[in-house]
């Protein structure tokens, strides 16, 4: 991994959304998706998936999102669509789910898509079906491009493509991505200063968008090795809060939750740092807005890279005293 080509990883974002943005409306043409979904994933692509089977379920579609290490991973019904994401095509453990649900299928009752980023992979030759996610190749190593694509794609599926234009909100997205980038000079330093803390950092995401506190809090692991825990907005009162009292606390708000007004009251009685990102928040110590961001979809798509980059901040800087 190297913190240098992480940093051009994300800087490619936008010119990547957008030819993802024309791509988005044929990834699943092949693919008869009106059934029942199975998701399969580790890491960011298991984030990504939680997400959308969430708004596949509201939508009225069966959905489930399982992580591919668990041992009990359900049996799926006949016509059930198994969509495996794994940016790598290659992690052990969703090679070894999609193994032992075809071993549970005899008869081939269940189609199995692999949603990659690398074409060949063993995933492709072990699924019915491939869907390119096209991030393009991640020369620093870290999954960032291939997260957003993961999620773009699998909200194109033709059960949501009818709620929101997914097309456009991925190029809504990249120009929201253009602007945070651009404008990094003027905040990227602050909210380092404010959020990186002695007992390290926290992302609170509303449920309809947790992978972004999730992929958030791995950036900072998975690049520069921090401390970072990520929850759920509502669920903070019952979780996080306790820390308040006895740590230095530091939250990444990824805002538009109605369950706030608590978080804050809260944070202010015991002196913690929030820093609010996409929403109005007068009780942070900072906001961060940027283009578009009063759209659910474009949060949904580019939160992740306040955290992303500020991990490939901090990471170089200890790449360079190391
Ligand atoms: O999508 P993949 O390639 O299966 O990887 C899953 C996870 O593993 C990692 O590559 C780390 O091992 C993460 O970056 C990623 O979220």
């Amino acid at each position: 991994m190297d913190a240098e080509l992480f940093q051009a990883d994300l800087e490619a974002k936008p010119a990547r959304l957008r030819e993802l943005s024309a791509q988005l409306g044929h990834l699943w043409a092949g693919v008869d998706t009106d059934r029942p979904i199975l998701l399969l994933g580790m890491g960011s692509s298991h984030y990504a998936g939680g997400v959308v089977a969430a708004r596949l379920r509201a939508a009225g579609t069966p959905a489930v999102a399982e992580i591919a290490s668990n041992d009990l991973l359900p049996r799926p019904r006949p016509g059930t669509l198994v969509i495996a994401v794994s940016a790598s095509g290659g992690s052990t453990e969703t090679l070894d789910a999609v193994r032992r649900l075809r071993d549970a299928d005899p008869g081939g009752a269940v189609t199995f898509v692999a949603l990659t980023n690398r074409a060949g992979s063993e995933l492709e030759s072990s699924c019915d079906v491939a869907v390119p996610m096209l991030a393009g190749t991640e020369l620093g190593g870290v999954a960032c491009r291939s997260f957003q694509h993961t999620l773009a794609t699998l909200l194109a599926l033709p059960a949501l493509a009818g709620r929101t234009p997914w097309p456009e909100t991925v190029g809504k997205a990249a120009e929201a991505t253009e602007d945070l980038l651009a404008r990094r000079d003027t905040w990227l330093a602050t909210t380092a200063e404010l959020l990186l803390g002695p007992h390290g950092t926290h992302v609170a995401a509303p449920a309809r968008r947790l992978s972004s506190a999730q992929q958030s809090a791995l950036m900072l692991r998975e690049g520069p090795r921090l401390p970072a825990v990520a929850c759920e907005t509502g669920d903070w009162s019952h979780v996080d809060v306790y820390l308040t009292k006895t740590t230095d606390y530091r939250l990444l708000l990824c805002g538009g939750s109605r369950w706030e007004p608590e978080l804050f009251r809260w944070t202010k009685e015991r002196g913690s740092t929030v820093v609010a990102v996409g929403a109005p928040a007068p009780d942070a110590a900072y906001t961060l807005r940027y283009r578009h961001d009063e759209d659910d979809g474009v949060r949904l798509l580019t939160e992740t890279l306040v955290a992303e980059l500020l991990a490939a901040d901090a990471w170089r800087r200890s790449a360079a005293t190391a």
